[in-house]
């Protein structure tokens, strides 16, 4: 697996026909603003030279927000612009090929519809899968849903990482956290919103907020912030901010007594008796 994965919760996928007159760049870059912490390129009616266009751009600005990026179908896109990893379909090369090529430093997803498939993927060797489509999908016409019930065995069976996707909402999300899912994947949701930046906010609080309810299944952090006792799931500062819900807003943090500058967030680690000092401003001046 990759050195440079890390766990993610909000996957957020390309889907340039829910977004006429906003560009590609545009919309992905709002979803990263609002935290998307891990952007697949999925272009099924594009030609390969334009894919790979949108590769090298998504490239770089994926790594100006240090987000992984995947390549949906293409591996040797995914090659030729260094992409962290790619998304297989069932039909795709089997994973066994996939990983001779990639080596094993890239990630590499696959979808699953069954908990046969994803036992096979786990087995086989693959970073994480995907579980869906939960509810039926105007991206995915006519694929039948496979519903919250395999949502729930999946989190009852599968060690490795696995992400809810399919017609998935903010309306209809707290159903799939509640069926066992921990990290959500949505297209049409977010990038067809008018607002992807906040689109991305309010499912990562329905994320965060499923964390507080489950704690046996997630790694919560016992923290103090400005003296008070706080549990997080919170990997750095950038998460923890969010989480508080004081993004945008003028504040100092100290980090076991060091102050950090806003740049470091991001890569600050947020430990297990971490202890912070956040000295939120008011008001203008
Ligand atoms: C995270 C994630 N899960 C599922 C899919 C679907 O992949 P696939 O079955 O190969 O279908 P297409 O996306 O290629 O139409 C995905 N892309 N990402
Ligand atoms: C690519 C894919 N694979 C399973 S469902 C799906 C589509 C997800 O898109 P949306 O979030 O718009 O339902
Ligand atoms: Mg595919």
């Amino acid at each position: 697996m990759s050195s440079k994965w890390k766990d993610f919760r909000l996957y957020v996928i390309t889907g340039v026909n829910y977004h006429p007159g906003r560009s590609l760049m545009t919309v992905m870059e709002q979803t990263l603003q609002g935290g998307a912490d891990i952007i697949q390129l999925r272009a099924k009616d594009m030609t390969k030279r334009e894919v790979l266009a949108q590769a090298y751009a998504l490239r770089k600005l994926t790594r100006h927000y240090d987000v992984p990026l995947i390549i949906n179908d293409h591996i040797d896109i995914a090659l030729a612009v260094d992409a962290d990893g790619v998304h297989l379909g069932q039909d795709d090369l089997p994973l066994a090929e996939a990983r001779r090529i990639l080596g094993a430093d890239r990630i590499i997803g696959i979808s699953t519809h069954s908990i046969e498939q994803a036992l096979r993927a786990e087995r086989d060797g693959a970073d994480y899968i995907g579980v869906g489509p939960v509810f039926p999908t105007g991206t995915k016409p006519g694929r039948q849903a496979v519903t919250t019930s395999y949502v729930q065995e999946a989190a009852q069976r599968i060690r490795i990482p696995f992400v809810a996707i399919g017609g998935i909402t903010t309306s209809n999300v707290n159903e799939v956290l509640a069926a066992g899912a921990a990290r959500i994947c949505a297209v049409s949701a977010i990038v067809g919103s008018d607002d992807p930046a906040h689109e991305c906010r309010s499912f990562l609080q329905a994320i965060h907020a499923s964390d507080q309810s489950k704690p046996g299944q997630v790694d919560l952090k016992q923290i103090r912030v400005n003296g008070r006792a706080e549990q997080t799931s919170a990997r750095h500062v950038t998460e923890l901010v969010q989480q508080l819900g004081l993004e945008g807003k003028r504040i100092v943090v100290e980090l076991n007594g060091q102050i950090l500058a806003r740049d470091a967030w991001g890569e600050a680690e947020i430990e297990n008796g971490a202890t912070l000092e956040m000295v939120h401003f008011v008001g203008g001046g």
